[in-house]
């Protein structure tokens, strides 16, 4: 059985489809990649999958269990954790101090005692170190690069031992280095066993690191699979450059 499973979801505002009837699962243990062109309904539908979004119809599966209706931080105990396209740290706060909060968001009481005893600095470091931002832990969060931010994000996030992470375009602000050191940070995150929902545009990077790939194209589903897969599918062709390799053959041939 899948971890998540989109179930037939609809979003309308107002006028708006932004999601129709898109169906796909995510398996555990692997890097998901959902992708399509600006306005596809990706975001949308991270918005459902974690409880942002109440769905027009349609229904959200998290191992087995509906949880349509269930609220954020429910969704955040059953293990969900998520980035967002826009910056969302506290920026007055050290880099540090803002993995500190979410210890002590995850751990309550006992995490305000580690706060105070100073027992949590082994794991902030750790976390930082990890996503590669040790260097700026002392730094304020609004002073850093706009690339370390979304590390210290998904630092954030990953304090919260999620077993579904959702990342929101996690690459965009990084150089190449930092790039391919995020691509084996989440597939090291899929080795451990968990699972990473994906919202990207950089290609390369999906195509690296997604063991599956769901296209989304004016809110609707329309491919699915490996990378290689998705690479070779004319209606994805389409979606992204407005033509495919089968009508490139077919006009060369009608040139010809
Ligand atoms: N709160 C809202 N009210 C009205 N329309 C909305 C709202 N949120 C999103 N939309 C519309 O829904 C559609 C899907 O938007 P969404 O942000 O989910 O797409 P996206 O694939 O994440 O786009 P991008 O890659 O540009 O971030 C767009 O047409 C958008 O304008």
């Amino acid at each position: 059985m899948s971890l998540l499973h989109v179930k037939d979801v609809v979003v309308r505002f107002g006028g708006v489809t932004a999601v129709n009837h898109a169906n796909f699962e995510v398996e555990r243990g692997t890097v998901t990649g959902l992708i399509g062109p600006n306005g596809a309904g990706k975001t949308t539908c991270f918005n459902v999958i974690t409880g942002l979004q109440t769905p027009t119809a349609g229904r959200v599966i998290l191992d087995g269990k509906d949880i349509t209706r269930m609220p954020v931080p429910r969704r955040a105990r059953h293990g969900m954790g998520r980035t967002f396209q826009r910056l969302e740290a506290f920026g007055s706060l050290t880099v540090e101090d803002n993995v500190r909060v979410a210890i002590d968001i995850r751990d309550g009481f006992r995490g305000f005692m580690r706060a105070v005893d100073g027992s949590a600095d082994a794991e902030i470091d750790a976390l930082l170190e990890r996503v590669g931002i040790l260097d700026y832990a002392e730094e304020r969060a609004d002073s850093v690069p706009t690339g370390t931010a979304r590390l210290l994000e998904v630092a954030r996030a990953l304090a919260r031992n999620p077993r579904l992470l959702l990342l929101d375009e996690p690459s965009s602000g990084l150089d190449e280095a930092e790039t391919e050191a995020f691509g084996g940070l989440l597939l090291d995150l899929a080795a451990e066993g968990r699972t990473v929902l994906m919202v990207e545009h950089d290609m390369d990077l999906v195509m690296r690191v997604c063991h599956e790939i769901h296209v989304l194209d004016f809110g609707s589903i329309i491919a699915q699979g490996t990378p290689e897969q998705i690479r070779k599918d004319p209606a994805v062709q389409k979606a992204y450059l407005g033509y495919s390799d089968e009508d490139v053959a077919v006009t060369k041939e009608v040139a010809l």
